[in-house]
């Protein structure tokens, strides 16, 4: 292709097998997936019945991550028949197959969008296709990332590749400085009230600029991975060298020349100036408030210090009524103060916000704090890596001080798919990605916020701004903490 390139275009060329059409789809080369036991059964199955093996089992690393219960004390047992079917059958994958497989008791074990980046899995310039739409996080690395569905996987799983259609770009440009208590998953909350759940509909999303240059890279995995929450289908970041101090040195990360090698690669990996996108869109951080969603779609947010909107202010009909519908649904009454909404539950976990700065950002507003009466909190570490190193800085303890049930790592209260789930009229502070109606149980109502804000809702009781509570730091350092 002439003249200037986006990251996205010089990474899908240079995977691109051969092209099918000239409407732009393409057999893509992939390099690495994840698989997890609730998307890859079928595709399996696919393959046994074709009598196909997998073209390259060490490429593919399995991780075992929606179904497994969280409790403390870590068993192989699954209490649930459908789960432990569903384990069952992954490893007998994993066995015929020849994959990898981290299974619930592997020290390694955790969500999978935690553990892939943790493992050293995703490397910069790699397209990294997988069973869940959370993909996109590997963008932070400088890969390609996106979700595929079940039968791709099982064209990926036989033959390394997809027939993929090029999406269209879209550039998302952060500059100036986030304020007191604005974390990553503001800004990404931001972000995706202003352009809506469906502003990146059909779009590989590049992020760039002064401000993204700032965080950190679980900062920009927040980013990355939050992002499908307005439809992306796939994102990309320029690699810089925090991302490859990140990776140096992790288990599966190339070593001596091959090292040397594979950073003097990495560098080039950028749009070339001029380089055209379909859409643009800028935001500066310094606007940013700390976050809350009152809805039950992720663009139905607001700064906390705001109120529950009228849906008559919403020009758009569709819009008007997805807003009556999901106040009712969330029973709340417009002009409330969004602080002055009680929670029965407060949820840190999931692979948007539950690595170790997460678990540190939290940490510091309960210090010395305790859960309020009539709230259930519970903390779900990202892996078990990321537990062990909580437990190791003093983290875990604050967690258990403050009254927060200290878990084991996996999706749990995410999406409800173990036995966390919450019961219809509950109410959470949730540091997860998704408010739909039900995700957290059927009737159950979800606030997104960041885990700094879940952990101020949990010892008020109710949705209150962070910043009134403590100034948390945005890279506190582990000795800060004692
Ligand atoms: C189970 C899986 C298909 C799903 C996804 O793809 O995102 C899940 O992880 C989620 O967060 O809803
Ligand atoms: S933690 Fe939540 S969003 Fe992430 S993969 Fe699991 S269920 Fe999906």
């Amino acid at each position: 292709m002439a003249g200037p390139r986006t990251l996205y275009d010089k990474i899908v060329d240079a995977h691109t097998v051969q092209a099918l059409d000239d409407k732009g789809r393409v057999l893509l080369y992939v390099d690495r997936t994840i698989l997890n036991e609730y998307t890859s059964p079928q595709a399996f199955s696919g393959l046994r019945e074709r009598g196909c093996r997998v073209w390259n089992p060490a490429a593919a690393l399995m991780v075992v991550d929606h179904v497994n219960p969280t409790t403390p004390r870590r068993t192989a047992d699954m209490p649930d028949a459908g789960a432990a079917r569903q384990a069952a059958y992954f490893a007998q994958n994993a066995r015929d197959f020849g994959i990898e497989l981290i299974d619930v008791l592997d020290p390694r074990q955790g969500i999978e969008h935690v553990v892939a980046p943790e493992q050293g899995l995703v490397l910069p310039g790699m397209v990294v296709a997988a069973g869940d739409s959370h993909t996109t996080s590997y963008a932070a690395l400088g890969a390609l990332g996106f979700g595929i569905g079940t039968s791709d996987i099982e064209h990926y799983l036989a033959t390394q590749t997809l027939v993929y259609r090029r999406l269209k770009t879209m550039r998302i440009t952060l500059h100036g400085v986030p304020g007191l208590g604005v974390t990553a998953k503001d800004i990404v909350m931001e972000v995706i009230r202003r352009i809506g759940a469906d502003g990146a509909v059909g779009h590989a999303v590049e992020f760039d600029g002064p401000a993204l240059s700032a965080l950190s890279v679980e900062e920009r995995m927040t980013l990355a991975n939050m992002i499908v929450e307005a439809g992306a289908r796939g994102a990309v970041m320029t690699p810089d060298t925090k991302v490859f101090r990140y990776i140096e040195g992790r288990p599966r990360a190339p070593r001596g020349q091959l090292w040397d090698r594979a950073l003097a690669a990495w560098t080039v990996l950028t749009s070339d100036p001029g380089a055209r996108f379909d859409r643009s869109f800028a935001l500066d951080v310094g606007e940013v408030a700390p976050m809350v969603t009152w809805g039950t779609s992720p663009d139905q947010a607001a700064p906390v210090a705001g109120r529950v909107p009228a849906p008559e202010a919403e020009g758009d009909a569709a819009r008007r009524r997805a807003a009556e519908r999901a106040l009712a649904y969330m029973d709340l009454r417009p002009g409330t103060p969004l602080d002055a909404i009680p929670i029965s539950h407060a949820f840190i976990g999931s692979c948007t916000n539950a690595r170790i700065e997460d678990l540190r950002d939290a940490a510091r507003v309960l210090a010395g704090r305790r859960v309020a009466p009539g709230v259930r909190a519970i903390v779900v570490p990202g892996s078990t890596a990321v537990r062990a190193q909580a437990e190791a800085e003093g983290v875990a303890e604050i967690f258990r001080q403050a009254g927060f049930e200290w878990r084991q790592s996996g999706c749990s209260m995410c999406l409800a798919m173990n036995d966390d789930v919450l019961a219809p009229g509950d109410r959470c502070a949730s540091s997860t990605n998704r408010n739909f109606e039900g995700r957290q149980g059927a009737g159950a109502r979800t606030h997104l916020m960041s885990p700094a804000m879940v952990a101020a809702a949990a010892v008020t009781g109710r949705i209150t701004d962070v910043r009134r509570l403590a100034a948390p730091a945005r890279k506190p350092e582990p000795c800060s903490l004692s």
